[in-house]
């Protein structure tokens, strides 16, 4: 049977109506054909003869019901993505959707333990990733049953019991880190780096240090009853004194919830013709009765070169969302002649006062490169900031590589992608040369914060903050935090940028999102990376490493060797070894050296195309193809 493309947009109707869409993420899902060919018309939506093949609602901030009965309409689906979203409830059943390739749940709050058959009969599943869920209970037993399971992460949840025998599996990424697994690492996933069973306290063998008899869960359960009950007391005083903490702290908090929860409506928002309440839930337009003297509301200028205005003027037309991200969200503000401008808010940004706030906002005023995206303004109040800069019409590098399909644009080919990389590092070795001060001078270097120009040359942002942002928070917001040297020895150093940028130019070769590496604001190994899986994977492969590469850039044949060059200088970057890793001199270089092919061969697709890669392309044999691990 075929399906129309109005039933397929009935279908998906019908799905939307049972997500809840705070956001409004999914507007355009109105009228007309949700795919036109390989083109899609509705946000999220990825195409394929006309027929959907994919939903890839990502970081939309949905909630409710994920209809999987209504999804059975849609004969072509493949691949299903729901990451980044406030999803709770248990496990869809997802087993329904056979012919399904591929499931993305991580980082949502699915809960409550998934049923040993939950995957039975998914013949077609290659990748399953359930991770920083609260998902407890067994590692489902069916998943061993999966003939082409490629990848399995589950990490970040709060499985119990032992890790199965994946025999039959040629698994390229597995990462069971971070739950309450226990007993031996079986005998066919031994291979495996020890990153992807770390922070479980019960598991041994393996990559790990070898079991001991304690260390068998069956001992554990003989234990002697003197040890059990020395074990009972020690955990009834332990509970005892949590309660006493936790009493201590709900006091404490009823103090202070009047500022956690309900802070008082900044001038943002009384001034606001932002309609969106929902995304200022702390606060509404109706509380702003206590009018303040427009004074308040004066932006302070870091640059002589623009045109002065006042948050009013900003606020005169209305404001559209960009995005919530870590710190807060940023909307876009049109003046009434003149450009659009950004407003970025920023709550966590208490660690100095107003005249070190000043001065360091002057300082990041004065800077001027061409791929760094200038700081135009910035209002201070107490409790929070705001950063007023360009809008950048083209958006982020992050959309580009990872929703280009839902947007209906094409992926970035090579040589746009060897631009990006060589703006982004002459940003950075200027921000190293400007601010030598500052330990990590971009502190922030992520594809969100890489905008892209009309020509795609790119535009560095929130740089230069690690200063001003709170300390205490700064370990869950800020990229540098997230590097090796941090998780390992709570150490920054003047190589965490080249670390951020090691992952940036990997997270550009390969299309893959980094922050489903990354171990989430947990203490743990420099092993759980991007880099991890690029080492993992091309290391095992003992010609070109085409896996690796996102499969999506195109490029002109013989551009291989070049690729290979920058992802071998991604991963020099990445190196966890703070002293063995390049310097911004030295990574600036490599990169210059990197050559996008000048030759008038035809455009190749093979990357868009999941069969052997390999055979269509004529590899030169000068050019060496195996990854140094
Ligand atoms: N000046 C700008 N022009 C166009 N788009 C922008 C601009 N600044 C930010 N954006 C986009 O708006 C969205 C939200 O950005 P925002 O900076 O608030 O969060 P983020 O970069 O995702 O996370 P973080 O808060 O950690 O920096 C992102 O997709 C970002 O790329």
């Amino acid at each position: 049977t075929t399906f129309s493309a109005s039933s397929e947009a009935d279908v998906l109707l019908k799905f939307k109506s049972s997500l809840d869409d705070e956001k409004n993420a999914l507007a355009n899902w109105n009228g007309g054909s949700p795919c036109i060919g390989d083109q899609a018309n509705w946000i999220g939506v990825l195409c394929t003869n006309g027929s959907v093949w994919g939903l890839q609602l990502e970081n939309m901030g949905l909630e409710g019901e994920i209809d999987v009965n209504t999804l059975l309409g849609l004969p072509s689906l493949r691949t299903l993505s729901f990451m980044n979203n406030n999803f709770d409830g248990p496990m869809p059943e997802i087993k329904k959707l056979e012919a399904l390739k591929s499931l993305f749940l991580s980082y949502n709050r699915f809960s409550g333990e998934i049923p040993a058959n939950a995957f039975e009969g998914m013949s077609y599943l290659k990748k399953l990733h359930l991770a920083g869920n609260q998902f407890k209970g067994a590692i489902p037993s069916s998943l061993t049953q999966l003939p082409r399971l490629l990848e399995l992460s589950l990490e970040g949840n709060q499985f119990t019991g032992q890790v199965p025998e994946f025999e039959q599996h040629d698994l390229l990424l597995l990462n069971v880190s971070n739950n309450q697994l226990d007993g031996p690492i079986p005998a066919s996933l031994a291979n495996m780096n020890s990153s992807s069973f770390s922070g479980n306290k019960g598991l041994c063998g393996g990559p790990l240090s070898p079991c001991t008899p304690a260390s068998s869960p069956e001992k554990k359960s003989s234990s002697s009853s003197t040890t059990m009950m020395i074990f009972a007391i020690v955990a009834g005083v332990l509970f005892l004194i949590t309660l006493i903490l936790l009493i201590l702290c709900l006091r404490r908090q009823s103090h202070t919830s009047q500022s956690i929860e309900a802070p008082p409506p900044s001038n943002l928002q009384k001034k606001a013709s932002f309609k969106e309440e929902g995304h200022f839930r702390h606060g509404s337009p109706d509380h702003s009765s206590n009018g303040k003297k427009a004074e308040n509301f004066k932006l302070s200028f870091v640059r002589e070169d623009r045109e002065k205005f006042d948050l009013q003027d900003l606020l005169k037309a209305s404001a559209e969302i960009l995005g919530s991200g870590c710190f807060g969200s940023s909307y876009k503000a049109a003046l009434f002649t003149g450009p659009a401008m950004v407003v970025k808010r920023f709550r966590q940004m208490n660690n100095v006062g107003r005249e070190e706030f000043q001065e360091h906002m002057r300082r990041l005023g004065r800077l001027r490169h061409p791929n760094l995206l200038p700081l135009v303004a910035y209002y201070y109040r107490k409790e929070e900031k705001l950063l007023v800069s360009d809008y950048v019409e083209n958006g982020s590098l992050a959309v580009y590589l990872h929703s280009n399909h839902a947007r209906g644009k094409p992926a970035l080919d090579w040589p746009t992608r060897l631009k990006v990389v060589k703006g982004v590092a002459k940003g950075l070795a200027y921000l190293y040369n400007e601010l030598p001060s500052l330990i990590a001078p971009h502190g922030h270097l992520k594809s969100s914060n890489v905008l892209l120009t009309e020509s795609f040359e790119p535009l560095v942002t929130d740089y230069g903050l690690i200063p001003v942002i709170n300390q205490e928070n700064a370990q869950d917001l800020m990229v540098a935090y997230k590097s090796p040297e941090y998780l390992q020895n709570k150490r920054i150093t003047k190589k965490t940028d080249i670390w951020s940028l090691g992952i940036l130019i990997l997270e550009i070769l390969t299309g893959k999102f980094p922050a489903n590496f990354l171990q989430q604001g947990q203490q743990g190994s420099d092993q759980d990376d991007l880099a991890t899986w690029v080492r993992l994977v091309a290391g095992e492969a003992d010609q070109w490493p085409a896996e690796v590469f996102d499969k999506e850039m195109r490029a002109k044949s013989g551009s291989e060797g070049e690729m290979l060059r920058l992802l071998k200088i991604g991963l020099r970057c990445c190196e966890g070894d703070v002293e063995k890793r390049w310097d911004m001199k030295e990574v600036v270089e490599k990169i210059e050296e990197v050559r996008e092919k000048d030759t008038d061969d035809e455009f190749y697709s093979s990357y868009a195309s999941e069969s052997d890669v390999r055979s269509s392309r004529g590899l030169s044999d000068e050019i060496s193809y195996t990854i140094p691990i």
